[in-house]
């Protein structure tokens, strides 16, 4: 495809699926998307981190043919119009599957919806997929962080997140009003404040949650894994949290043959690998938030809506040292097409410094390159992450935290940190 601002790089060839499989060629073209504020700080650090594994592991026998696609604040630049997500961005990706991204601002209210949430919906990457592992050394508020290992599956394509919304006050909202009064009187009227309320709808599908809940217990059976835990406020959202937890069982009896576990609403299946047993649970999502901070051993995979994957993998990433080294992938596994991106945002205040913590997003190409089958370049950046932490070189919201407890530390500029994982490679 001719493209009007992207430069398709000149060597490298395209990442294909043939058969639900991913064919990588050794110089494969990957599209990156740098980010708003922050985002080029950290890309700057991040890219030759991921091309010095890649060298390391293969000895140039593979390499990365970098292509820059646009979207937010640059997309404007490049442009030269405001468009925040242009259409070649989405065929670009459309066309060689893979890309990694920084965080990308999203004005609060009116104006456009957050790009990344675009990105996510239109390229239907319907698993947000975001590990949360702790490394020796990095500063935590909690006493055994160690003790937290887990993975979220965020639904990334329903909820609220579908943003069907109308404000209070519009003539939109006043026809959805009228027809709840006219139609649905008792659902209207519980509408505490109808003159004055906006509306928001919240779609949650069997196929939607189907799709999500496979995809967590296929990396349960992969990883062999002990347990997947379906997370949902459905004693309160009946049929769409409540439904989600029923379909994720159901998926789990009809795909995986599991079984109510003592009469359920718990079941049980034997992984077809290992022949261990996996338990599917379900915890309701506030009491999922105090269950990661007292009983964190407990947890391992976790399916669960997108809001509550939103806040889940926040406070979560806070438990093991925080966004900044918290990593994530939104993937659609049968066309492949896979984004990979670091869980926090754009950071505005700290934009341009040099300062904030580049490991989500080289975290998140780690994940990229295991998705790759680039096992060996992927190892070399867990191993680098590691010894570099460990040897107390650390970006300033590890420095302030590990000062604070008194321990020694050398605080590191971003593209320090990233040097300094070449150099522990
Ligand atoms: N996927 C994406 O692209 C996402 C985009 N966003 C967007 O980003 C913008 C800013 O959002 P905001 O709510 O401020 O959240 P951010 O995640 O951007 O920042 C919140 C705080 O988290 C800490 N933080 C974030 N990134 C890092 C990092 N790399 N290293 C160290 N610390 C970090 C900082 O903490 P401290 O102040 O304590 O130093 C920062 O002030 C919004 O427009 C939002 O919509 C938000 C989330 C995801
Ligand atoms: O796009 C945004 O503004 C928010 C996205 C977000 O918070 C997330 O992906 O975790
Ligand atoms: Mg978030």
């Amino acid at each position: 495809m001719a493209y009007q601002h992207i430069k398709v790089p000149e060597w490298g060839e395209k990442i294909t699926i043939k058969n639900g499989k991913l064919q990588v060629p050794d110089q494969p073209i990957i599209a990156f998307i740098e980010g708003d504020g922050t985002g080029p700080d950290i890309w700057n650090a991040s890219q030759p981190v991921l091309d010095a594994a890649v060298e390391k592991a293969y000895g140039g026998q593979r390499k990365i043919a970098w292509m820059e696609v646009f979207a937010g604040e640059k997309a404007n630049e490049v442009y030269g119009e405001p468009i925040w997500l242009p259409q070649e961005t989405l065929d670009a990706i459309d066309e060689y599957l893979v890309a990694i991204k920084g965080p990308l601002t999203t004005p609060v209210g009116g104006g456009i919806r957050s790009i990344n949430v675009a990105l996510r919906q239109k390229l239907d990457l319907y698993a947000c997929v975001r590990p949360v592992r702790y490394f020796e050394g990095v500063p935590s508020p909690v006493k055994h962080p160690e003790l937290v290992n887990m993975i979220i599956y965020r639904e990334n394509t329903e909820d609220i997140y579908a943003g069907i919304e109308w404000p209070a006050g519009s003539d939109d909202v006043k026809k959805i009003l009228e027809w709840l009064r006219t139609e649905f009187p008792e659902a209207y009227g519980k509408i505490r404040f109808p003159d004055t309320a906006g509306l928001g709808l919240k779609p949650v599908s069997a196929e939607g949650t189907k799709r999500l809940v496979e995809a967590a217990i296929n990396y349960a059976i992969e990883q062999d894994l002990p347990s997947v835990t379906l997370v949902h406020k459905g004693n309160i959202m009946k049929f769409t949290e409540g439904a989600f937890r029923d379909w994720g069982y159901e998926v789990a009896r009809e795909k995986f043959g599991a079984q109510p576990l003592d009469g359920g609403p718990w079941h049980v299946m034997k992984n077809p690998r290992t022949g261990r047993e996996i338990v599917i649970k379900d915890v309701i999502a506030d009491a999922m938030l105090q269950q990661i901070l007292t009983r964190p051993a407990e947890y391992s995979v976790i399916a669960t809506l997108n809001l509550n994957g939103d806040y889940l993998s926040d406070a979560l990433a806070a438990e093991v040292g925080g966004i900044g080294i918290a990593p994530g992938a939104n993937i659609n596994y049968q066309t492949g097409k896979a984004i990979f991106e670091a869980t926090h945002g754009t950071a505005p205040k700290y934009a341009g410094q040099d300062k904030v913590n580049p490991s989500s997003v080289i975290l998140s190409g780690e994940m990229m390159l295991r998705y790759l089958g680039w096992d060996e370049a992927a190892d070399l950046i867990i191993k680098a992450m590691s010894e570099t932490i460990k040897a107390g070189l650390v970006t300033y919201d590890f420095h302030r935290l590990m000062v604070a407890e008194g321990r020694e530390a050398k605080l590191l500029k971003c593209s320090e940190f990233g040097q300094a994982l070449i150099e522990h490679m």
